[in-house]
């Protein structure tokens, strides 16, 4: 891999203050926030340059000459389901995105201010709802989002969202704005809400990675793969890196980056899989995960001894919304081809886009909304969140499939690890493990069959007209191919019971490995429990929380 011709040989006289892993949500946030303090920073993403704004070069062939490229244009976001090569990560066994921005590069940029029940349900102390707002508000300033992106204020195509509409009301669902009313998630609907500004993705890629670059201590190396920390003991030094495969289309750095000596620290923001692979390739994890990378070909000659390794449990706690798609027909519902345009896009709609950044390429692919929100109590007395997600796309042209997303309130959970090859995969998948979850399932489809079976004209097609729901429920696997969401989180979970003593975190409140005195984990990864919505606008506050506590915290102090 290092003999790439583009592979640049780290300069082993510069130090890093901060030293960040992986240039998602979680990465680019705090790259901005210990910028902005004054230290330099050096922020590490493996893959490639994605967006227009940052060089990325990905598109189809009527965006050339644009500085437009395929992680932009939102009519292009499902893209990534038609052509992952080069842009979802490699090395594991569930989607995620390997590319500048992570999965704000690929995602549908669904935004959702959280709900206080998300923090104040799954998070430790320090972390509640009250703790949690400045840093929510912070966030929404530079991020509004848009329920409305296409700039002439149209909505387009909008029959599907009206015929389920039509159904919710008479059920006696509340039409929202979501994001002005977080807390209102029971029995209400609205528009999906997406992180787009002038049509085009925006997020943390447009705002927070902009502001950490313009400034003259920040650097930013792509196509460069962290390897492992290099630590003596509990203290970081620096980081192996390597030139990433993807490095051959673009320049990357291989060999030890240095900390700055004394009070340098390193950031793991590698994702949910990522950071907790890091951590195992550098000692840090279970036992038999650790037992594994020694007994791999590619890392057991230079792993760090045995004596030095601090047992915590990464890999466990792994958490996921458990999606379950239901499916009807309408006759009024219309399909647009949004995979289609990626080869063959009506002229019209690209004309309106590239002039006006208007017209159907300016909603996100494919058609998403309504959203709705209930809650369902269960025998177990545990209240759980469900969100549904419609979109126009299914066995017909005139089907749309919702699915079923169960958040905050959930107990199941699974487990990921490392496997000898040093790719990742889910060992134990969280779907369903306990009753209370499968219970949640099927009241809440059956629920929802009940309203929208009211609706004139509707024909289901799973389940089916005569199916019950449990056996519907029952014969999907519980497995990611079929069950995953893409919002996987939990695997380096924070908390205050030491997971050295047999407790459950893997990061202290400070977001600093248990152990290290100057390793901490910003990312999704530290998310004690699942919560009610698609998951980035979360992630994001949770990094300026982190951000916040590392800088109050002195160097040195364990
Ligand atoms: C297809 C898809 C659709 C989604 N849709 C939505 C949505 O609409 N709304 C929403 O809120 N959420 C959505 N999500 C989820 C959301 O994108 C993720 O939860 C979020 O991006 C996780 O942020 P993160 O910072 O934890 O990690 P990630 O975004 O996964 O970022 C981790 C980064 O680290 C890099 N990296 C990993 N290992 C290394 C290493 N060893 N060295 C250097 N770099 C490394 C990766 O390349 C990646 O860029 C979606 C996810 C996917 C995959």
């Amino acid at each position: 891999q290092d003999a790439n011709p583009n592979c640049t040989a780290v300069d082993s006289d510069k130090t890093y203050d901060y030293v960040i892993i992986g240039s998602g949500p979680g990465g680019m946030v705090t790259a901005d926030r210990l910028s902005e303090a004054g230290h330099s920073v050096l922020l590490i993403e493996k893959g490639p340059l994605s967006s227009g704004r940052w060089n990325g070069t990905m598109k189809p062939t009527w965006l050339e000459g644009t500085n437009l490229t395929r992680f932009d244009v939102p009519g292009l976001f499902n893209q990534i389901w038609a052509d992952s090569s080069g842009v979802a990560c490699e090395d594991l066994d569930v989607m995620a995105g390997c590319v500048l921005g992570g999965g704000a590069a690929v995602n549908s940029a669904l935004w959702w201010k959280p709900h206080p029940r998300d923090w104040d349900l799954n998070f430790p102390e320090g972390w509640k709802n009250k703790d949690m707002q400045t840093h929510v508000d912070k966030v929404w300033q530079r991020i509004p989002g848009t329920y409305i992106p296409s700039r002439d204020g149209k909505l387009y195509l909008q029959q599907g969202f009206e015929t389920l509409s039509k159904g919710l009301e008479a059920a006696g669902f509340k039409y929202v704005v979501p994001n002005d009313h977080p807390d209102q998630k029971n029995h209400t609907y609205g528009h999906s809400t997406f992180f787009l500004e002038n049509a085009e993705r925006h997020g943390p890629l447009a705002t927070y990675l902009v502001s950490a670059a313009k400034r003259e201590k920040f650097s930013l190396w792509t196509n460069t793969n962290a390897r492992r920390l290099v630590r003596t003991g509990g203290h970081v030094t620096g980081v192996e890196l390597q030139c990433a495969k993807q490095g051959s289309i673009g320049p990357g750095y291989s060999g030890v980056v240095k900390l700055t000596p004394g009070t340098g620290r390193v950031i793991v923001s590698a994702g949910t899989m990522g950071s907790a692979k890091l951590l195992m390739r550098s000692g840090i994890g279970p036992e038999d995960s650790l037992n594994i990378v020694k007994n791999s070909e590619i890392d057991g000659p230079t792993m760090i001894s045995s004596d030095q390794w601090i047992k915590l449990p990464v890999g466990y706690n792994l958490n996921d919304h458990v999606g379950t798609d239901i499916q009807i027909a309408h006759p009024d519902v219309v399909f647009y081809d949004f995979y289609g345009a990626w080869d063959n896009p009506i002229p019209a709609d690209v004309d309106s886009y590239l002039k006006n950044r208007s017209g159907m390429l300016a909603q996100v692919a494919p058609n998403l909304g309504p959203m709705f929100w209930q809650t369902i109590e269960g025998s177990d007395g545990i209240v759980r969140h469900i969100q549904w997600q419609a979109r126009v796309e299914g066995r017909t042209n005139t089907s749309m499939t919702i699915t079923q997303y169960i958040g905050t309130g959930t107990t199941s959970r699974g487990r990921m690890n490392i496997l000898g090859n040093l790719n990742t995969r889910v060992q134990t998948p969280p779907y369903l493990r306990d009753a209370g979850d499968k219970e949640a399932v099927i009241q809440g489809i059956d629920y929802i069959r009940g309203v929208f079976s009211k609706i004139q004209n509707l024909t289901w097609i799973a389940p089916r007209e005569n199916q019950t729901t449990s056996a519907f429920v029952n014969l999907i696997p519980a497995t990611p191919g079929s069950r995953g969401s893409n919002h996987w989180t939990g695997s380096c979970t924070i908390g205050t019971d030491d997971g050295r003593a047999g407790g459950k975190a893997v990061v202290d409140l400070d977001t600093k490995v248990y152990g290290t005195d100057n390793v901490f984990v910003v990312d999704a990864s530290i998310f004690p429990g699942m919560i009610t919505g698609n998951p980035t606008a979360a992630i994001i506050a949770v990094a300026e929380r982190a951000s916040e506590r590392i800088l109050a915290l002195k160097a040195g102090t364990s």
